[in-house]
């Protein structure tokens, strides 16, 4: 059975466009400094220091979730720390954001400044790993998350910076900014929707912020065999690269149900990838191979 899922997952995903061909062009990557903020451990929510439903709208508020983020804080720009995974991932991943999303708005790919003129927004955005280096390749970004805390932590890392203090930071939800109705060209939000309270009306507010003709990135883990195997069981409890309990098994989506969520939402997946981890290099790489981390972007339909 598990074997069927696969390959039909691996079918599926061969029937999609793809061309991973800029793979090569990774950003640099963000200096690491390592930057605190002293203060309560669950300074969180929008303007509260609690888990505030911000919206009128179903929240994606998932106190726990939160509550696991908030306490590690402070450890956003330590790359060996609990965020580890994600610096290493990284490059992995903006290579891909360079490789569609130049695609998809038709900007050079080679330029150094390609998102030049186009505004981001990236959900989730934690202390801000992913926004700054997208920032350096020209996007005029937002970052938003529901914990307070890490606002602040993206804000002072990125002051140190005059190219990324430029980037609009904000404790605040997806929904919360429907409402406001903010409209951004390339929607972005990786390794948030397994946290948070309903993936489906997640979706919806990535697609209501998404522009006429805009894109829609998100990334996820693929509730499989294999993801319980080395997400949970490698990653949190034999390495212990994540601390125990980051993930829910039966939170993660199968890259099936993702596209179906995005299209009722109004976003057709175009492309997806894996990223898969090399132990002997400490290397992630993109792959076609999506049975455990992956990506997708889509656009909104008309
Ligand atoms: C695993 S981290 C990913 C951070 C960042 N997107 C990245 O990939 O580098 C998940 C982030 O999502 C935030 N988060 C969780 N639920 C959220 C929600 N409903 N709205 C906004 N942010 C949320 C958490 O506070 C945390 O910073
Ligand atoms: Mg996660």
């Amino acid at each position: 059975m598990a074997s069927s899922m696969f390959l039909a997952q691996r079918r599926w995903f061969h029937s999609l466009p793809r061309n991973l061909s800029n793979a090569r062009f990774f950003s640099a990557l963000p200096s690491q400094h390592p930057v605190s903020v002293s203060g309560p451990q669950n300074n969180v929510g929008p303007k509260s220091n609690k888990f505030e439903k911000a919206s009128s709208a179903p929240s994606s508020l998932k106190e726990p979730e939160l509550a696991k983020f908030s306490a590690i804080a402070d450890t956003w720009w330590d790359s060996e720390g609990p965020f580890k995974p994600l610096h290493k991932m990284n490059p992995t991943r903006l290579a891909f954001l360079r490789s569609t999303l130049c695609r998809h708005f038709r900007k050079d790919p080679l330029s150094a400044r390609p998102f030049e003129g186009l505004r981001f927004i990236d959900v989730g955005c934690g202390g801000g790993i992913l926004s700054e280096p997208l920032t350096r390749m020209g996007a005029t970004v937002t970052g938003i998350d529901a914990i307070e805390k890490n606002i602040k932590i993206a804000r002072l890392h990125a002051n140190l910076d005059p190219t990324t203090s430029t980037i609009e930071y904000c404790c605040t939800t997806a929904e919360k900014l429907v409402e406001e109705q903010r409209k951004f060209d390339a929607v972005i939000a990786l390794e948030v929707i397994e946290h948070v309270a309903d993936a489906a009306e997640f979706c919806k507010s990535l697609s209501a912020l998404t522009a006429h003709e805009g894109a829609t990135v998100v990334s996820t883990i693929n509730r499989s065999m294999r993801s319980y195997a080395t997400a949970i069981v490698a990653a949190e409890y034999l390495l212990q690269w994540l601390p125990k309990g980051t993930h829910q098994w039966s939170s993660f989506l199968t890259p099936e149900e993702l596209t179906m969520i995005l299209k009722r939402a109004g976003v057709d997946v175009k492309e997806m990838a894996g990223f898969v981890y090399n132990p002997l290099t400490g290397r992630w790489s993109l792959s076609d191979d999506i049975s455990v981390n992956f990506i997708a972007y889509g656009t909104k339909e008309k």
